[in-house]
């Protein structure tokens, strides 16, 4: 079963007089229950692929379907809501609420769905991401490596059916790294979630189900 699918997906920037296809045409489907690596060089659409995938931005032409529901076109409050429900992103810059402690941060996503809270897993959670010594301290409180670990965590809190994350471990060292990665795999495998995620390292695109190679606002498997 496609979980994710593009149709036809482009996105046109307007610079002044000149025009930049950051994506051209792109028909992508991702099955479900699986780990997507998306590598390219710099500038190749990877970032604006994902923003359209977790409908944080409008494409030019083309429609983005999750779990069967087309996002595009949807209205505002609409789609915020389904992006609570149904996706788990991970920003590059972390969003993290600066009036909540840590451990609120981390399950503040399920709290506002009205959901419980699955304790056990929250907490192998933020075992993983050697977070639990600064549950109760605040965002600012913490280094920028703390802060992406704590992203992490909110969006696998919430078992969101899609993760969507942009170089999850880009400020984290080469085996911090590994181990989310690992950790990112298990909640694939143990939860059926599928996770698209960019990343320049190639020992963690060798972690992946697929690697999908981006070039010029298009895909090149
Ligand atoms: N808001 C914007 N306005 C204008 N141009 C943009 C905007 N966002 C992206 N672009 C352009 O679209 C193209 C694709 O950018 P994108 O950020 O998707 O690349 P990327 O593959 O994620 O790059 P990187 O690996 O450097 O993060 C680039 O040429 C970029 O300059």
């Amino acid at each position: 079963m496609n979980v994710i699918e593009t149709q036809h997906l482009t996105k046109i920037f307007k610079d002044g007089a000149s025009e930049i296809h950051a994506l051209n045409d792109v028909n992508l489907t991702i099955e479900k229950s699986t780990f997507n690596a998306v590598v390219g060089t710099s500038g190749s659409g990877k970032t604006t692929l994902i923003n359209m995938l977790g409908g944080l931005d409008t494409p030019t032409s083309g429609t983005v379907t999750i779990d069967g529901t087309v996002i595009t076109g949807m209205k505002d409050r609409e789609l915020s809501i389904f992006r609570r429900k149904k996706l788990g992103i991970i920003f590059q810059n972390y969003n993290l609420v600066p009036t909540l402690n840590i451990y609120e941060n981390i399950v503040f996503p399920v709290d506002l769905d009205g959901r419980r809270v699955d304790k056990a897993f929250v907490e192998e959670v933020i075992h993983t991401l050697h977070l639990k010594e600064r549950l109760g301290d605040y965002p600012y409180q913490l280094s920028g490596g703390q802060q992406q670990r704590v992203a992490i965590a909110r969006a696998l809190a919430a078992k969101p059916s899609v993760i969507l994350a942009d170089e999850p471990t880009g400020s984290l060292d080469s085996k911090n790294s590994q181990n989310i990665a690992g950790l990112l795999k298990e909640c694939v495998d143990t939860f059926k979630q599928t996770l698209v995620m960019i990343t320049h390292n190639l020992e963690l695109a060798q972690l992946a189900d697929r690697v999908v190679r981006m070039e010029d606002g298009r895909i090149q498997e």
